[in-house]
């Protein structure tokens, strides 16, 4: 990467689980982290947005961390970056955030040290991070996916053309995933895991079948992780309730929740939004499309050029 050249990197949010594909299947959305970034003395994080200018800053942050770390892997020294950061993703509710932070932070780093990396390795690296491939999957290839992450690889595969429109109902509380996942069992008797793990072998079949009404009730049976979290965020019952009266074939947590995602067929879904605001004023409902591109880098274009404001 050249010394005065700007690049932009753009990351879509992501949906993991869709109920019962636990730590496995993920969804791409058109909410997106973008980086505005040319290369530096040292490291800067600007942003416009209150959330992210919160967090620690300079080689401290997280994308810094994330992409320092990257570099480090394949033997390389990472020079600093000046990064405009901009975000559509709420922190901690269960759309990806910290997924697309860390797509970004090794994208950073293949730009910087020119890794020639393929979206293969991006894969692995965020998977090694974030523990799981399902939100950092979604991230790097965009559309549905699924994985599998075992013995240090990942396989996975993407889906590009699922005919739905997606809904979802953004609380204003946060939940860190790590506090989500704690309260998940350690173990599974054979018969749970039987159960849980055909329920989402179910979900992939009637997904790419088309069969809306079978997916919808394989993604409210989920027994890995949905029936765990419910006594944490109450407001659960009541939204899925009135997404199912008013269009929704299927609801489920998103990733590690509060957020509730809300699957239709196509044509429904701006119906379901104004019904939901109207139910549940106090959370942001969003009609959301789903991102079929995954993570992008393209030169920085004027349209671009974001307001400028120091983190403090
Ligand atoms: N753009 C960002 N820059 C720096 N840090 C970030 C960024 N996005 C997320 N993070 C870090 O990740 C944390 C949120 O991660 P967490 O895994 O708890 O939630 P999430 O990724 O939004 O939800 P989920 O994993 O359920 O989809 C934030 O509190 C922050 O520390
Ligand atoms: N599969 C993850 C997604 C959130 O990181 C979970 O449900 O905990």
């Amino acid at each position: 990467m050249a010394q005065n050249n700007r690049l932009l990197i753009k990351v879509p949010a992501s949906t993991a689980n869709l109920g019962p594909g636990f730590d496995s299947m993920g969804l791409a959305l058109n909410l997106y982290l973008t980086l505005e970034v040319e290369k530096s003395v040292r490291w800067e994080f600007y942003s416009s947005n209150q959330e992210l200018a919160e967090l620690p800053n300079g080689e401290q942050h997280f994308i810094a961390q994330v992409a320092l770390g990257a570099a480090k892997k394949y033997g390389k020294e990472l020079s600093p970056f000046r990064v405009q950061l901009e975000s559509e993703i709420p922190l901690a509710r269960g759309l990806g955030s910290s997924a697309s932070a860390i797509v970004a932070g090794i994208e950073l780093a293949n730009l910087g040290c020119g890794l020639n990396l393929t979206k293969e390795d991006k894969l692995l690296l965020a998977t090694e991070l974030e523990g799981h491939p399902d939100n950092v999957g979604a991230s790097i290839y965009g559309g549905l996916v699924v994985g599998c992450y075992q013995q240090n690889e990942v396989d996975m595969l993407s889906f590009t053309n699922l005919p739905i429109e997606v809904v979802v109902a953004i609380p204003n509380e946060t939940l860190l995933t790590k506090d989500s996942r704690g309260v998940l069992p350690d173990t599974f008797s054979r018969s749970e895991a039987i159960q849980a793990s055909s329920t989402a072998n179910l979900l992939v079949a009637a997904l790419l079948s088309e069969n809306w009404a079978l997916a919808g009730k394989m993604m409210e049976c989920d027994r890995f992780h949905q029936p765990y979290r419910r006594p944490l965020i109450p407001f659960y019952q009541d939204v899925e309730t009135a997404a199912k009266k008013n269009g929704a074939f299927g609801t489920a947590l998103s990733g590690a929740g509060p957020t509730v995602i809300c699957f239709t067929e196509q044509g429904k879904g701006k119906k379901l939004a104004r019904s939901l605001q109207q139910s549940f004023s106090e959370m942001a409902i969003k009609l959301l499309e789903i991102d079929y591109y995954g993570s992008i880098v393209e030169d920085c274009k004027e349209q671009y050029s974001l307001q400028r404001k120091k983190l403090v």
